[in-house]
Parts: C-alpha cells; structure tokens; sequence
C-alpha cells in the first residue's frame, strides 16, 4: 500500500480543517483529489508528506510510519510538487533536476556520475532531455512543470504527491502533463493530486477522493464518485455529468449557464 491515512485530524490553531478522514492508495493507483478552496486539499498533503506533524491519527507511506522518518528518509519515500511557484534563480534545468538526488549523497557531496545518471532518466522518461542544458526560467510553464515532474522522478520516491500540477498550464499543456502523469502510474509509480477541474477524473484518475469541509466525502472508482449530485453539492452550481463517445468519457455541463445563455442570445436577437 503506497499510502494509508488512518483517522486523520488536523487544525490551525482553534479550527479544525481535517476530521476523523481515513482513506487508502493502492501502489500504482492515480488518485485525485476533489474538494472547493479552502477544503483542506494542501493541508492534507502537507500531512503525509510530514509537513505538518502535529496532526492525530496515523500516516503510513510504504508502510512506514511518516511521523518516524528523518527529511532524508521522507525524501526516498515520498516526492513533492508544489503549486505554481516564481522561480528565481538562473538554474540548468539539469541543475534543478539534480536537486532532488540529495537523499542519496552525504552531507557537503557533489552530486557524481550516479545523480547525473539518474537526473538525465529522469528527463528523458519525461520526455525533455532536450531541456538539461536550457535555463529552467526561460522555459514556459508548461515546460517548467514537466522539469519538476523530472526532478520528482529523480528523487527516486515510488509515491509523489502532486498540488494542482496544472493549474497555471493552458488547455493543451495540461492535456500533455495530465498524460505524462497517467503514463508515469502505469509505470508503477503511485500519484496523488489535487485539481480544480472535476471532468479530469474521468481521463486522469484511477481513484477520486473528495474532500468536504471537515473529511471525506466519497472515495472510490471516479464513475462512481463523479456524479451530477455529488458535483453540484459540493461546488454549489447546478450540475450535469454527461456520456461522450459511447461512454467512453464524461464531462460536467453547468446546465443552468445553457438556459441561461439561450435567454441572453435570444434577447440579444431582439435588439
Ligand atoms: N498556515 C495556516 N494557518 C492558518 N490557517 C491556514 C493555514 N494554511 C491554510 N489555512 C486555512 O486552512 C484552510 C484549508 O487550506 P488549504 O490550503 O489546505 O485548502 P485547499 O483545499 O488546498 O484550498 P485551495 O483549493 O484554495 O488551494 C483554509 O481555510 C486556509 O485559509
């Protein structure tokens, strides 16, 4: 089991954010989380990635108990992409790879030929080798996304967790990470992320967790937990999940905007 999260609690100060949550992620399995702002989704990150220590409850990733792991025992266990973020120095995009080969080397060590190695896998699995000797911040996000999900892979962790990896990315960049990421669990990899964008479940997700306030919502098969009830709940808009192509995929219509835009265009005709 890749990670188990047994009766989860979490509070900031006086308020609570995580309750009595308890959920599994099999190895291999692309997990994403659901749930509006301010839901707890990165707070529940930073628990398992023992971020934030002073939860309740248990977390285990790969069977070991998170609270009891050093930094450098975390890293091998677990691997982390943040939200979008402003980089600011002038790094090789191989350099910004090379970071994350530090669990492997001992205090003042130069990364060698092993993390150099295992930095260039790391993009070309990606597909960006292309990249290594480029300046990371003259890559366009999307570009730069894939560098972290590299740096991620160098780190050599068989979990990563992912906080909405797409979010700054337009339609087509998030369509080629999305797949990257899929490609990357059927390799054996188990991924955890969160997203904003509920139709990603039905192309990108093996599992859906979704978070209300204060625990878990529902957590199962995305066909299942991805429901036109469930959607418009829990974001507070009239819902529709429709079937495409015979099935196949499913997509969430906000059907109120259909009636509404219909009135709108057909009094714009009247005048
Ligand atoms: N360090 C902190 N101290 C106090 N409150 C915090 C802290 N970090 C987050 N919060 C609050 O905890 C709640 C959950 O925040 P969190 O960032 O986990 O939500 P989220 O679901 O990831 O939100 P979003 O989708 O907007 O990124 C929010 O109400 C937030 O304001």
């Amino acid at each position: 089991m890749s990670i188990r999260v047994e009766h989860l609690g979490f509070s900031y100060g006086n308020r609570e954010i995580l309750h009595d949550l308890s959920f599994e992620v099999p190895d291999g399995c692309l997990v994403n989380v659901l749930g509006p702002n301010g839901v707890g989704k990165s707070t529940l990150f930073r628990c398992i990635l023992g971020l934030n220590q002073r939860y309740s409850g248990r977390i285990l990733v790969n069977g070991k108990d998170v609270r009891e792991l050093s930094i450098r025992q975390r890293a091998r266990e677990i691997s982390y992409i943040p939200q979008t973020h402003a980089p600011v120095y002038d790094y090789e995009v191989l350099d910004v790879v090379l970071m994350a080969t530090g669990s492997s080397m001992k205090v003042l060590w130069n990364p060698g030929c092993e993390q150099r190695k295992r930095a260039y896998e790391a993009l070309e699995r990606v597909g960006i080798e292309q990249f290594a000797h480029r300046l990371y911040t003259r890559l366009s996000g999307g570009e730069q996304q894939l560098v972290l999900i590299a740096r991620a892979l160098a780190q050599d962790a068989r979990t990563i967790v992912m906080d909405e990896p797409t979010s700054a990315l337009d339609y087509g960049n998030t369509v080629r990470v999305l797949s990257r990421i899929r490609q990357l669990a059927r390799e054996g990899l188990s991924i955890v992320q969160s997203t904003h964008n509920p139709d990603h479940a039905f192309l990108y997700a093996d599992k859906t967790l979704v978070l209300r306030s204060g625990g878990l919502e529902a957590y199962g098969d995305p066909r299942e937990v991805v429901t036109s009830d469930l959607v418009s709940r829990i974001y507070g808009v009239d819902v529709e999940v429709s079937s495409l192509y015979g099935d196949k995929v499913r997509v969430c219509v906000p059907v109120h905007e259909i009636t509404a835009c219909g009135r709108e265009n057909r009094g714009s005709e009247r005048t």
